[in-house]
């Protein structure tokens, strides 16, 4: 079992804790191809912990091996000091490691709420159906469930478009709605792929905040990949660099920008 006692406070003073998740020696290959070749590296409570590398590299991979979609072919996840096993889809889902997609994908035909509200799915002890039948009222438990949504909607400053389609939303707002939906299910770990990809630098730095804002309020641990370098070096606490599968850098933003093998693998080789 794990330390999960120790932690350390970043430069901006915020409190990291214990590691939460810790992945030993993990490769992972599709047939021939290696995408992740022996990383190891850990994720800390309340940290913001970044994945870059160039194109290809592994990173999404390694998002999937993180939120358990993916069993890797060798090495060991350890969630909350335990070993993780192969699990089945609602085990995973109930492992509290929620995400955002590379491609938004939330339901186009939906309100912004009832799309935030999917994301309680997991956490609701009667299902949808059995809500959908119950033509009394709203049932206790949904109340509750509505209050969480509606506290996430008022944080990141969405009560305008709440009962609109998603489907009608600028590109940066539907980045935001996903984002909502993944804080409604309290997530332990929150996955972000690429959550600033496609965006204008207003919409960038909309995100950036809330992403800072929502590790503040809610101490949210935060895993995610970016592209755009300047922000994940505003962003991060911890950066692990990848390239071809291997990671070849892992550390705060500054120790990493300085890495000869990081600057090499951006500079260097064109391989996207
Ligand atoms: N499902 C799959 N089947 C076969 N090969 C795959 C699969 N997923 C990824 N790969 C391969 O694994 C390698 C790593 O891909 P991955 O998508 O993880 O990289 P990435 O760093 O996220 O890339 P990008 O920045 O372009 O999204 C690539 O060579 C890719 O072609």
């Amino acid at each position: 079992m794990n330390d999960m006692s120790d932690g350390y406070i970043t430069a901006d003073g915020r409190q990291i804790g214990g590691v939460l998740m810790e992945l030993k020696n993990i490769t992972l290959k599709f047939g021939g191809v290696t995408a992740i070749s022996d990383i190891s590296f850990d994720i800390r409570q309340g940290e913001i912990r970044a994945i870059i590398g160039p194109n290809g590299a592994g990173k999404s991979s390694m998002l999937n091996v993180i939120s358990g979609f993916y069993i890797p072919t060798e090495g060991e996840v350890w969630f909350k000091g335990y070993k993780r096993g192969p699990m089945r889809p609602y085990e995973i889902a109930g492992l509290g490691i929620a995400r955002t997609f590379q491609n938004i994908a939330l339901f186009d035909g939906m309100s912004v709420l009832d799309n935030i509200m999917t994301g309680r799915l997991t956490l609701m002890k009667s299902g949808l159906l059995s809500q959908a039948m119950w033509w009394g009222g709203a049932s206790k438990e949904e109340d509750a469930h509505r209050e969480k949504v509606e506290k996430i909607i008022d944080f990141l400053e969405i009560q305008p478009i709440r009962k609109t389609p998603v489907g009608r939303l600028p590109y940066g707002l539907k980045k935001r709605v996903e984002l909502a939906r993944a804080l409604a299910a309290e997530p332990k770990i929150l996955l972000l792929d690429e959550p600033m990809a496609g965006m204008n630098v207003e919409e960038k730095e909309d995100m950036c905040r809330f992403i800072l804002d929502v590790n503040d309020e809610f101490g949210t641990t935060t895993v995610l990949i970016e592209h755009d370098m300047g922000v994940v070096m505003d962003l991060s606490d911890r950066v692990v660099v990848m390239d071809y599968g291997r990671k070849i850098g892992d550390g705060p933003p500054d120790e990493v920008r300085n890495n000869q093998d990081v600057i090499d693998a951006y500079l260097g080789v064109a391989h996207d």
